[in-house]
């Protein structure tokens, strides 16, 4: 089975589509020709208007976008093209999770319940996701790039001043490369893990294993509150692993409402999953039968065959030349509203994706890709930005409206702000909340449902500024969220959007009526 990719599959085909040119390297048509541009002189080295650094899912939509409006782009990648979320990140730990998630499912109606009579295939499902991430290997996600038009350099890249890169070829060789118009840094984030005594010898689990290993764990420890902990102690745990998770929080998923969390740890609790809170490690030692020991900061040790540690990201910029633009090699790259790096003069430097830290997320990624290379070839063209809230050129969903979805038992969904957020922000909101397990669709979904749904109503402009799912099959409702908060509808409007019986999405209807009383 070729492993369908959720980066490129629609863009492949409009490139397809349109027959796009493979740029030979440097020949590229240059927009600088027509002297409207802003041009340089290079000294050496091959010329686009575009280089782009990282050509992970970020990367590939910007690319895709600026060469759409008719720029030349290079996209420099020094690992895999697809990036993280192809290969150890989104689509590795959603294939482990999706066949849990689908017995699971079945095990919650009756009748159903009674053909699950096997346990999970666990050969077949590390076999599911290896197809997922095309076994490591990359040409799927090259061939579009040249059907793409763009132009793929192999290598490690690091900036040399405004607008130079220098790229360390696996060869081992310098290629120069110059933009004429604008470098864009999409080089996202590594694991981030915690310098405790030990750790460095003690070959500790990251996302990147946690995602691709081949064998199941006797026993896992998990160290982390966020998504990752969570969606990988589920994973591992119905694969087989004896889980131990410890939070230093004292609830899981903090990002989002803290139903979410108290839902989730209940049923991970249920699932046999040790959830420990206000716990963490200290020190770790790989001993010389392969286990590893946990010093714990509550006292005692954790003895477990691989650890995790699901503790954030760092971002991917200290070996990046940033210290030639005057920027400090391995921060983050915060920008503006249309993706110009701070601190850097001009309207060159561009940062898109995990690495400018506005929203860890694929679809973040892909959106700020977007609507930045969109602004790259507008400037180019000498043409005017569209800057207001929700204009052309920027980038407005990642601050107002994400979407994300936690792929746990039950699942977690949410778009916008939580409750707290929205206060913090001073807005004049209200919470309604609704008992999930009361529409006639999810009692239909699952025996006994159990889930909860908020919806966060700004007052002053009855609109919503938030929305959270938690239950199982929620996961698709996010969207509608998404477009409810992005689209800023009346409450007065989305009473006409009559949702359709019996599905879970009859809670929008229950949350109206709830609000109106
Ligand atoms: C376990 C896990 C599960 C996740 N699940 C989801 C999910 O379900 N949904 C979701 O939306 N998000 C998920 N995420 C987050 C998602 O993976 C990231 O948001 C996404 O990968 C960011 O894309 P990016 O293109 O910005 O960066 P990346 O995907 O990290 O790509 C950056 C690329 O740049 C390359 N690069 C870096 N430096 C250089 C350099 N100097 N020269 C050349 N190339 C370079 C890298 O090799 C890489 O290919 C998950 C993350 C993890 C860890
Ligand atoms: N389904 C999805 O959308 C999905 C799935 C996985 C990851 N992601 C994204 O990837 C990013 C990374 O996820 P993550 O879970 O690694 O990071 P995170 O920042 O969400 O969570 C990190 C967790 O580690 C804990 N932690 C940090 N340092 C620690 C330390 N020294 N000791 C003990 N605990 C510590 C934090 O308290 C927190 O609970 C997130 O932004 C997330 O949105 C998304």
């Amino acid at each position: 089975m070729e492993a369908p990719d959720e980066n490129v599959v629609e863009a492949a085909q409009e490139m397809v589509a349109e027959g796009a040119p493979t740029f030979a390297h440097g020949a590229a048509p240059a927009v600088g020709d027509d002297g409207t541009a802003d041009t340089i002189d290079p000294p050496d080295g091959e010329v686009f208007d575009v280089i782009v650094v990282g050509g992970g899912p970020t990367g590939e939509n910007l690319a895709d976008r600026a060469h759409a409006g008719g720029l030349s782009v290079a996209v420099v990648e020094h690992e895999l093209v697809g990036g993280e979320c192809s290969y150890w990140a989104c689509m590795p730990s959603k294939a482990l999770l999706r066949p849990v998630a689908a017995v699971a499912d079945a095990r919650r109606v009756d009748g159903a319940k009674q053909a699950v009579t096997g346990e999970l295939d666990v050969a077949a499902i590390l076999a599911r996701r290896d197809e997922f991430t095309s076994n490591w290997k990359d040409d799927g996600q090259v061939d579009w790039l040249a059907k793409a038009g763009l132009c793929l350099v192999r290598g490690h890249a690091r900036l040399d001043g405004e607008r130079r890169v220098v790229v360390r070829t696996p060869e081992g060789t310098d290629r120069i490369l110059n933009a004429r118009h604008a470098v864009a840094l999409c080089t996202g984030t590594q694991a981030s893990v915690p310098d405790l005594p030990g750790v460095a010898e003690a070959k500790v689990w990251t996302s990147r294993e946690a995602t691709s290993a081949k064998h199941v764990p006797g026993r896992l420890a998990v160290i982390g509150g966020g998504v990752v902990a969570v969606e990988m102690a589920a994973a591992w745990r119905a694969l087989g692993s004896e889980v131990t998770l410890l939070v230093r929080d004292d609830r899981l998923l903090t990002g989002m409402e803290p139903f979410a969390g108290e839902l989730v740890a209940e049923k991970l609790a249920e699932d046999g999953v040790d959830v420990r809170f206000g716990e963490s490690a200290t020190a770790v030692r790989r001993q010389d039968d392969g286990t590893v020991d946990l010093t714990l900061a509550g006292g005692g040790t954790l003895t477990a065959d691989e650890v995790l540690f699901a503790t954030g990201r760092r971002p991917a910029t200290a070996d990046l030349g940033l210290d030639s633009v005057g920027l400090k090699p391995g921060s983050w790259l915060p920008v503006d509203e249309t993706g110009l790096v701070q601190g850097v003069s001009g309207t060159w430097l561009y940062s898109a994706g995990d690495v400018n830290h506005r929203a860890l997320l694929t679809h973040q990624g892909k959106y700020q890709g977007r609507i930045f290379g969109g602004a790259i070839a507008d400037r180019a063209f000498g043409r005017e930005l569209d800057t207001a809230p929700w204009g052309r050129s920027v980038a407005t969903a990642d601050v107002r409206a994400v979407p994300q979805v936690v792929f746990s038992d039950p699942e977690a969904a949410a778009a916008g702000l939580t409750l707290k957020q929205a206060q913090d922000q001073g807005l004049n909101v209200r919470a309604v909340d609704y008992d999930l397990g009361q529409v006639a669709g999810a009692a239909l979904y699952a025996d006994g449902y159990r889930g909860r749904a908020r919806a966060v109503v700004d007052l002053d402009r009855e609109v919503l500024v938030g929305v959270t799912f938690v239950g199982p099959g929620v996961a698709e409702l996010v969207h509608s969220a998404a477009m409810a908060v992005a689209a800023e509808v009346p409450l007065s409007r989305l009473w006409h959007v009559v949702p359709a019986y019996p599905t879970l999405g009859e809670v929008w209807l229950r949350l109206l009526e709830t609000y109106r009383g």
